[in-house]
Parts: structure tokens; sequence; C-alpha cells
């Protein structure tokens, strides 16, 4: 779709919705994340499209518009290719993937009535930083609406320094290989308070100044690292913060990303090389049932 699409006949730039990527490992807590943001912007008479993009989770606490678990049958996708459940799982999401024209359509009839889609992602990150599906819905997603990462941690299994920067080393690989504005968020603070890790982070203060100086690209991505807040999915605590930070990084989308990298053409040739390069022609046929997404609600 061209960014003409988000112009009337007055040439009046029309309101885009934030798309926010719940992305974490497995167990952090982004379905329960995914159900508090539901249920804010329900409360605050904001609504948000919902994509659930995780095929294995066998009970969603919020009600999807789109799931993926409608047009693919991970059990299945297992045993037609004899996979174990992380196969499974990122061999579902690639035949999904090879159909995301279509979710990106069924979005945007409804995008001029939204202002976010929210997205459930399953706990496997590598992909979304090597699987070509990862990438497909990033730059997909990311080409058409503002598009912010949250990056879900369960703080009371990071507060060991070896977690934590393991966990953080997670994080850089998705920024940069997303490059789009990025959230951490620290869940579970009803828990374990996030505040050691704000700690541990502000520490590097020479690092920091070092980084205002660079006016490069990935200095300003790697400065929006510094958006963190501390959230509780069970209680709710944090939650006016997270979307203090959301108006932050659709900022950071807006101005310090390379307009450039987001022209339609460019990208267009990047979603077919990668569709190439993924190969899934046979598996979709051999799938057989993967020509359509079907959404719950449109
Ligand atoms: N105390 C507490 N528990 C939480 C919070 N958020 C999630 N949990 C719990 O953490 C566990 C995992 O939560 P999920 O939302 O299923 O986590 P997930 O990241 O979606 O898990 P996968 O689908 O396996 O990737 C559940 O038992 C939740 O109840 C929170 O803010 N506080």
């Amino acid at each position: 779709m061209s960014t003409d699409s988000f112009t009337d006949s007055s040439s009046q730039p029309q309101k885009r919705p934030t798309v926010l990527l719940c992305i974490g490992m497995a167990g952090s807590g982004k379905t329960t994340f995914m159900q508090r943001l539901n249920a804010h912007l329900h409360s605050v008479k904001k609504p948000p499209y919902v994509l659930n993009l995780d095929p294995a989770v066998t009970q969603l606490p919020f009600t999807a518009n789109i799931d993926i678990r409608d047009t693919v049958n991970y059990k299945e996708v297992m045993k037609q290719y004899n996979l174990g459940p992380n196969g499974g799982i990122l061999t579902s999401l690639n035949l999904f993937t090879t159909k995301f024209d279509q979710v990106l359509e069924f979005i945007s009839k409804r995008a001029p009535t939204l202002e976010h889609i929210i997205v459930d992602t399953p706990g496997q990150i590598e992909i979304f930083t090597w699987s070509a599906s990862g990438a497909i819905i990033t730059d997909a997603m990311a080409a058409t609406y503002p598009c912010v990462v949250a990056y879900v941690i369960d703080t009371p299994r990071t507060t060991s320094p070896a977690t934590f920067m393991s966990n953080m080393l997670y994080a850089c690989s998705i920024l940069y290989k997303t490059k789009l504005p990025f959230i951490l968020v620290f869940n579970k603070t009803d828990v374990v308070s996030h505040e050691f890790a704000v700690r541990w982070m502000t520490d590097f203060e020479t690092f920091q100044q070092a980084l205002q100086k660079d006016s490069s690209y990935m200095s300003s991505l790697m400065n929006s690292m510094c958006l963190v807040v501390g959230v509780s999915a069970i209680t709710g605590a944090g939650m006016d913060e997270f979307f203090k930070a959301v108006d932050e990084a659709v900022k950071e989308y807006e101005t310090a990303l390379n307009k450039a990298e987001r022209q339609e053409d460019k990208k267009q040739a990047q979603l077919t090389r990668l569709m190439k390069d993924m190969d899934v022609s046979d598996s979709s046929s051999r799938a057989g049932n993967i020509n359509n997404v079907y959404p719950s609600t449109i």
C-alpha cells in the first residue's frame, strides 16, 4: 500500500493506528499483557484491533480479530512435517506469513477507525531475530503503520546480572533486526520492582553521553532503548506510563527513523525477496489449507 492511501482527497494526512508488537521470552507475560492492553484501551473507549500470531496458545483471554489458529492448525503442521513444538510454531508462522497481505487488507479496512493494533507473538523470539516470517511481519507492518516493539520482560526472573544481560542481548538483537522503536516493558512488578534494572541500565552514564553526542541512526535507536517502563499485567499498574512511552516511541518512528527506508518500493522488493528466500511454495501446497486468512471478526 502506498503512503498515498493515507491521504484523503483534500490531501490531509489521515491518522494511522499504532501497531504494538508484543515480543518476549516464553512465560514473560505477553498474553497477559495483551489482555491488560486490550482491557485498558476498551476502558478508555479506544478498542484496539487484535492479532494473535501464537499458533500454540491454548486459551486466549481476549477476543482476537485475526487469530492465526483459525488459519493454521499447529498440531497438524507438527504431524505433517514431523516437527517438535518449536519447529511447528515457526513453520506455522511461516505458512501464515505467506498470506500476510490478506491480514494487511483486513487491517486497512478498519484502520481509519483505529488508534491501536495490538499483536501477540509466540515466545520463540528467534522468530524476530532470524526467521523470514518475523522480518516480513515487522517490515510489512512498519511500512504501513507506526510500529513499536513492546519487549516484555519477566522482571522476577531477570534479577541475576547474567540473566539480565542475556535478556538485554536478545532485546538488542531484535532492536537491530527490526530497527523499530522499542519499549522495554518490565512486567510482573507486583512481584519484584524493576528499579534494579533501571539502576543497572542508567549506570552506563558515559556510554549514554557518548550516544547522545552521536546523531547517527543506530545511535538514536540505541537511545530509544532508554524507554523503560515497569508494569504489572495482573494489577494494571504502569499502564499510563506505558502509553506515554508509546507516544514517545511513535515520535521516534516519525522523526528519527530514516524515512527513505520506509519507501514502499524498497519494502516491496524486500518483501518479495524474503518471500522467495522462504521458498514456501512446496510446504504451503502440502499444508493445503493456507489459501486464506480467516479473520475471527473483521
Ligand atoms: N504476578 C504476575 N504474574 C504474571 C503477570 N503477567 C503474567 N503473569 C503470569 O505469568 C505466566 C505466563 O504468562 P503468559 O501471559 O501466558 O506469558 P506468555 O509470554 O504469553 O507465554 P508464552 O505464550 O508461553 O510465550 C502466567 O502464569 C501469568 O499469570 C504479572 O504482571 N504479574
